[in-house]
């Protein structure tokens, strides 16, 4: 499904961040990004969002060079990949129901083709009753369910989860990481960045080791 080769990656100017990376994502796998602070975990999940243009090498996305699709098709590409950033992004503005629904709104579809999917999956993640709520109001692991609800609901055939347990005790951790397990075994790649290495053990999934801009992967 996704095929990096020889990839590189530097901000600017600067030293590359990235060096040499070739791996392959397979449809419906389910693995771990890990290694130390800074190694590049997040750098690497914006270059699978496409955020991000490698400075060298060759990334493959659903079978497209990336390199040769024009500008105008990738939001179309991106609607394919889900994303929940560290930081969540959600609008304090809107309410969970609504922060779940935008991306469906900005692409014009009518409240009353999505009102039923987006309240089951709220539901799916156990905020049934959050609906109304505004973030602030949430607690982290709220925010984080509503955050990977935002980024399930438009049926993405990958999910990207920048350190989805950072901010949640043991049980809420166990808790996403079970979502996640789920969601994987009803055919959606995951790809989990963590420093969490009692998450990793819970699981005996793939795990790619980012290190000094090299990676290694144990399957
Ligand atoms: N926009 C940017 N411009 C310049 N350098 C950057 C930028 N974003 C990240 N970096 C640098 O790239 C390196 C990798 O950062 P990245 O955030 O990808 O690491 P990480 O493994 O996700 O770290 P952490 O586990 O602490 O979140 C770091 O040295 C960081 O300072």
């Amino acid at each position: 499904m996704i095929h990096f080769e020889n990839v590189g990656l530097r901000y600017g100017m600067g030293p590359e961040i990235l060096r040499d990376l070739t791996f392959d994502i397979p449809k419906k796998s389910f693995q771990f990004l890990t290694g130390p602070s800074g190694a590049g975990k997040t750098t690497l999940l914006r270059l699978l969002f496409l955020s991000l243009k490698p400075t060298r090498g060759l990334i493959r996305m659903f079978d497209r060079n990336i390199s040769t699709i024009p500008r105008e098709e990738f939001p179309m590409l991106r609607r394919r990949v889900g994303i929940v950033f560290q930081d969540f992004r959600l609008l304090d503005h809107l309410t969970t129901y609504e922060n779940v629904a935008l991306p469906l709104r900005v692409r014009g579809k009518d409240e009353s083709s999505y009102r039923a999917d987006v309240l089951e999956l709220l539901g799916w993640v156990g905020l049934g009753e959050r609906i109304n709520v505004l973030p602030p109001v949430l607690s982290g692991g709220e925010k984080q369910r509503a955050a990977i609800a935002r980024a399930l609901i438009d049926r993405p055939e990958i999910l990207l989860a920048d350190e989805p347990t950072g901010n949640v005790d043991p049980p809420m951790a166990r808790r996403l990481l079970n979502l996640f397990l789920e969601l994987n075994r009803l055919g959606t790649a995951v790809v989990i960045a963590t420093h969490d290495l009692s998450l990793m053990d819970q699981v005996e999934a793939r795990r790619m080791i980012l290190s000094q801009g090299r990676l290694d992967i144990y399957e």
